[in-house]
């Protein structure tokens, strides 16, 4: 069970939901079963419009779309959780960024889905981490659950559903600030925790709106590995999007309110699918490293890791695109597939940044001490009482008056005030310069890298021709 691809694309098909009695309806999307798996491995979705005009009478227009997976109606959920969720699993315990997103309009099985999946993550979370503790490889696991309403973000495990934030940190990772993080061990735990989120998500939609999909719901888990404090921790997140349905015509959709919060969906989800995209970094023939904007929206910037190109960690995303087969929400069918297969051109893997000498942020604890030495030294630093165990990473994390303190303490107050600040200040220079000297660096090896992709596909076109006009001649 491993993860396949950096980003998977799945369909998911929602059964006709037809009331007693009523009259019997044929679902409009089908899964194209006769079709083998395409180049990409992809599978294909079929929708059925049905037009009417008095020219030509009646008539069903057939569109397809093609995704990594399509589950019919007849499938269950435990099958796109056994072959998509469960192997995120152990990527994000050995420290990798895991996204599940579902999109869809509302009533699609967004929750359906994207809950069933959270309930099995939980089980087999908790049951892996378990396993891996007697090898000293467990971690120690914390959930925080959020919700993005427009520009509010709300903490969902906060039962007055205080106010969070969503910001970047120093090293440029979107975290969730302000946010309670619940240390949960057992399935019980993790369940508990996220029923918690799932109901308080659903009492205070009610009371904003009648529709809950208006909002969108991240259930995060951090994977901090015990007995390794400087790793960087894997995460687990599950993200139920607001409805991707555009304002209806009835005159509820057309007040202010209203407007301006289906303005601000369309906004947060066009903003993820460009973040997304971006990823690709165009043609090949594109030698510029794309600018991704992750700030543009609270959503892209909680979800950042998602689409960094150059990533510490490795990162895969896994896209549930949910969809109603009723004749009535076609269009809306319609929309969602043309939204989600455009994201299968996003590349199957990313750079995952490999440790930089010349980026502070990637110094080993011995080389901060080194560094403490040299610049410590004269006021007679301590550099193991300023950074026990900490790496260049975990030390700039190390907010500014916990810092002074250890200086303080560390050389026996021999150094404090404006001389541990002058020191604190060198410090955060070097940060700041070698973080920006890698990036450069970075950049530029991006650029090489497409380059020479370019020139061997220019390659490979010229032979392609050569071998073209070589039978020509033959024949
Ligand atoms: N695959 C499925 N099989 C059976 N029932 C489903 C399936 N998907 C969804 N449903 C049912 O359809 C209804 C709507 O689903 P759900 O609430 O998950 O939609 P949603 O897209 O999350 O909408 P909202 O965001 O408004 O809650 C629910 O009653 C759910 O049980």
């Amino acid at each position: 069970m491993s993860v396949e691809r950096d980003f998977s694309v799945v369909f998911r098909l929602r059964p006709l939901l037809q009331a007693p009695g009523a009259e019997q309806q044929e679902p409009l999307v089908t899964v194209d079963e006769g079709a083998a798996a395409g180049a990409a491995g992809t599978h294909t979705a079929v929708v059925s419009q049905e037009r009417k005009s008095w020219k030509h009478g009646e008539t069903a227009e057939q569109h397809r779309f093609a995704a990594h997976r399509v589950y019919g109606c007849e499938a269950q959920t435990d099958e796109l959780f056994d072959e998509h969720v469960a192997p995120l699993v152990p990527f994000a315990l050995d420290g990798g960024y895991a996204t599940v997103l579902a999109y869809g309009q509302t009533a699609s099985g967004k929750t359906h889905t994207l809950s069933h999946c959270s309930a099995a993550a939980a089980r087999v979370l908790s049951a892996a981490n378990a396993a891996r503790r007697p090898g000293g490889k467990g971690c120690r696991i914390t959930i925080s659950c959020i919700e993005i309403y427009g520009k509010t973000v709300n903490d969902l495990l906060d039962a007055a559903n205080k106010r969070a934030a969503v910001a970047e940190d120093m090293q440029g990772r979107g975290v969730l600030a302000r946010v309670t993080e619940r240390e949960v061990t057992t399935e019980q735990e993790i369940l508990t925790a996220m029923e918690q989120a799932w109901a308080l998500r659903r009492t205070s939609a009610t009371a904003k709106n009648a529709q809950s999909s208006r909002s969108h719901a991240l259930i995060r888990l951090t994977l901090a590995p015990e007995g390794d404090a400087n790793a960087t921790p894997g995460v687990l997140q599950l993200v139920d999007l607001a409805g991707s349905e555009r304002a209806a015509g009835d005159s509820a959709s057309h007040s202010s309110e209203r407007m301006a919060e289906t303005v601000a969906i369309n906004t947060s989800l066009m903003a993820l699918k460009e973040c997304m995209r971006a990823r690709s970094g165009g043609a090949a023939s594109d030698a510029s490293a794309k600018h991704i904007p992750f700030r543009s929206t609270k959503l892209t910037l909680a979800l950042k890791e998602a689409f960094d190109l150059f990533s510490r960690q490795p990162a895969t995303t896994v896209f549930i695109a949910t969809a109603s087969t009723a004749a009535a929400d076609i269009s809306a069918t319609l929309n969602t597939f043309r939204y989600a297969s455009a994201l299968l051109l996003v590349p199957q893997r990313l750079v995952v940044q490999e440790p930089d000498p010349r980026d502070v942020t990637y110094w080993s604890n011995a080389r901060v001490l080194e560094w403490l030495a040299k610049y410590g030294g004269a006021a007679l630093v301590r550099p193991q009482d300023v950074a026990p165990y900490e790496d260049g990473l975990a030390l700039s994390r190390v907010p500014e008056a916990d810092f002074m303190a250890r200086l303080q303490r560390g050389s026996d107050g021999a150094l404090q005030g404006e001389s541990a600040r002058r020191l604190y200040l060198k410090w955060w220079r070097i940060v700041i310069a070698s973080r920006t000297l890698a990036k450069e660096a970075r950049a530029a090896e991006w650029k090489r890298t497409k380059a020479a992709a370019a020139a061997a596909s220019e390659a490979a076109d010229a032979e392609a021709a050569r071998e073209i006009l070589a039978d020509v001649q033959c024949e």
